[in-house]
């Protein structure tokens, strides 16, 4: 059981509060969901979880433990955001055995079943990514975030690029990384997939959360 609790968190960058106020308790075997126009503050928030920025005020707990304090990261993690770092030069398969080096937690056949997961066949993940298609390269991305079965997964815009088979495929993912337990945080500018997908949605405006909606709240 992970469990993620933000506590009156503000982001302020260049004298704009980009997150405002934010207190919130995220619990794995649920999907939470953000919405908001471009620009709300999705995937600030986002970024503010995974510990790629720290907030001005206020503290994010993962499990209890205070980041930017206690951990500098979560411990376990995958993430999708916009514009995934890999390399042009290597394939799919290449990039995220590289990734993988990083925490050396698993090997070849758990990337592969990842590859194969996100409709990446044997083939295609030999490809070099500068050869890959936006929608391969998103694919790419999902693979990378969740090969790890990480405790956490922090999916931005996860069906961008996607034809209707990779969206069918991406809410399968969605509802397995629920299913086997994972804290799954969700941003998706389609109402019906997020409506679909999550047990809980906050909607955010100005980077502050107006409303809501789901499992325990009143719509
Ligand atoms: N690197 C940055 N420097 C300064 N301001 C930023 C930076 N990144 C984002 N912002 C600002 O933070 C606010 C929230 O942006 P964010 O990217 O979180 O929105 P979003 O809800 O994810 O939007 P979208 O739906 O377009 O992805 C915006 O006002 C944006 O201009």
């Amino acid at each position: 059981m992970t469990k993620i609790e933000l506590e009156g968190v503000y982001k302020i960058v260049k004298g704009v509060s980009v997150i405002h106020d934010i207190s919130m308790t995220i619990t794995s075997g649920q999907v939470t969901g953000l919405r908001g126009v471009n620009g709300s503050g999705k995937t600030m928030l986002m970024r503010l979880i995974a510990g790629l920025i720290l907030p001005t005020k206020g503290t994010i707990k993962i499990d209890g433990k205070v980041l930017g304090k206690d951990i500098s990261f979560p411990e376990s993690i995958g993430i999708l955001l916009e514009n995934p770092a890999f390399l042009n030069r290597y394939s799919g398969f290449q990039n995220l055995r590289m990734l993988a080096s990083i925490r050396n937690n698993i090997g070849d056949a758990q990337i592969n079943h990842a590859l194969h997961t996100v409709g990446l066949d044997a083939i295609s993940s030999q490809k070099k990514y500068k050869k890959y298609s936006l929608g391969m390269k998103q694919r790419l991305g999902i693979a990378g975030a969740i090969m790890e079965q990480p405790e956490i997964v922090i999916l931005d815009e996860p069906t961008n690029s996607l034809d209707a088979n990779g969206v069918e495929q991406v809410k399968h993912i969605v509802r397995h990384e629920k299913e086997r337990g994972a804290v799954v945080i969700l941003a998706c500018h389609d109402t019906d997939i997020l409506d679909e997908l999550a047990d809980e949605i906050h909607y955010l405006e100005n980077g502050a959360v107006i409303q809501t909606t789901g499992r325990g709240h009143q719509a």
